[in-house]
């Protein structure tokens, strides 16, 4: 056994498996002194070493950038909170707080499209996860469905912060890391960006709450980047007949090809949609 995985064995009892992800396994587990649950992610670094530089620079980075967000007090209560990190030479293994509700995918794939209010009330948790990442200076880069959890209460936790990057000390930042459908055009155009790609990337999740589609798609990955390229948003009636002035009109400032009119987290928290929720009864 790894000196990572002794030390994370000392402190935790390891149960099953929950899931798996491209390079990791993430396992329930209980902290010994309370029998609190967790999730523990671990990450192997030799797969990584061959794979690519660049994933294994995120992966060590990873629970830095996490801790910086999630440190007590954490940046926002929709955050995915680190409790531990355990690394040595072979793996990182990070002790997550645990997300028993599943994940947005799934609830898009089985509800989608959802009523306004549900998806206004969504976007606000995932609006004010990145205002808090972005105050303390990290960008999620890497904002989708599958990377939005929601705890045993329901409450929705941003997560995964294994593409994150640092721009606290003013630097733009490079690289093309996301996924295709709800990447930002200026990440794949290959520029320096800011941490507005996160506020893109969730008006393509608010898209899809909204209709269940997205707005830029192709059969590859390289036809999805030339649609997302040309930024062309558009409400199909099939889809969007049913959909308020106010939630388009929030759309259009999230997925605004134009950086410095993009809304920030901040303002999309401001926005009458939102502050709303979506017009519901229910909203003060
Ligand atoms: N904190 C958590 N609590 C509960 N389940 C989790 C938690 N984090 C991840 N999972 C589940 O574990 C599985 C693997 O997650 P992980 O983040 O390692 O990979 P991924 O996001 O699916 O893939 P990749 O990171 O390679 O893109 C997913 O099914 C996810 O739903």
């Amino acid at each position: 056994m790894s000196a990572g995985e002794e030390a994370l064995r000392s402190q935790y009892v390891i149960g099953d498996e929950i899931g798996r992800g491209r390079f990791g396994t993430v396992r329930r587990c209980f902290a010994s002194a309370t029998g609190e649950p967790f999730a523990v992610k671990s990450t192997p670094k030799a797969p990584l070493r061959e794979a690519d530089p660049l994933d294994l620079a995120l992966a060590e980075q990873e629970p830095k950038l996490h801790l910086l967000v999630s440190a007590s007090p954490p940046a926002s209560r929709h955050l995915v909170a680190l409790h531990a990190a355990f690394e040595d030479a072979d793996a990182v293994h990070l002790v997550l707080d645990l997300c028993a509700g599943g994940d947005l995918f799934s609830l898009v794939s089985a509800r989608a499209p959802l009523p306004e209010p549900e998806a206004a009330d969504l976007l606000a948790q995932l609006a004010d996860a990145l205002a808090g990442c972005h105050r303390r200076g990290v960008a999620h880069r890497d904002v989708k469905p599958d990377n939005v959890f929601f705890d045993a209460n329901g409450v929705l936790k941003l997560g995964d912060f294994g593409s994150a990057e640092w721009f606290g000390d003013g630097r733009a930042m490079t690289g093309l890391v996301g996924t295709p459908y709800y990447v930002a055009p200026e990440v794949v155009a290959g520029r320096e960006y800011t941490e507005k790609v996160d506020v893109w990337s969730a008006g393509v999740v608010l898209y899809m709450m909204l209709s269940g589609t997205v707005p830029f798609y192709g059969a590859t990955a390289g036809e999805i980047f030339e649609s997302v390229l040309r930024g062309n948003l558009r409400f199909p009636p099939r889809a969007f007949a049913a959909v308020s002035p106010e939630a388009k009109d929030l759309m259009r400032r999230m997925i605004c090809k134009d950086v410095s009119r993009r809304f920030s987290a901040e303002q999309v928290l401001r926005h009458p949609w939102i502050v709303t929720r979506g017009g519901s009864a229910a909203a003060g």
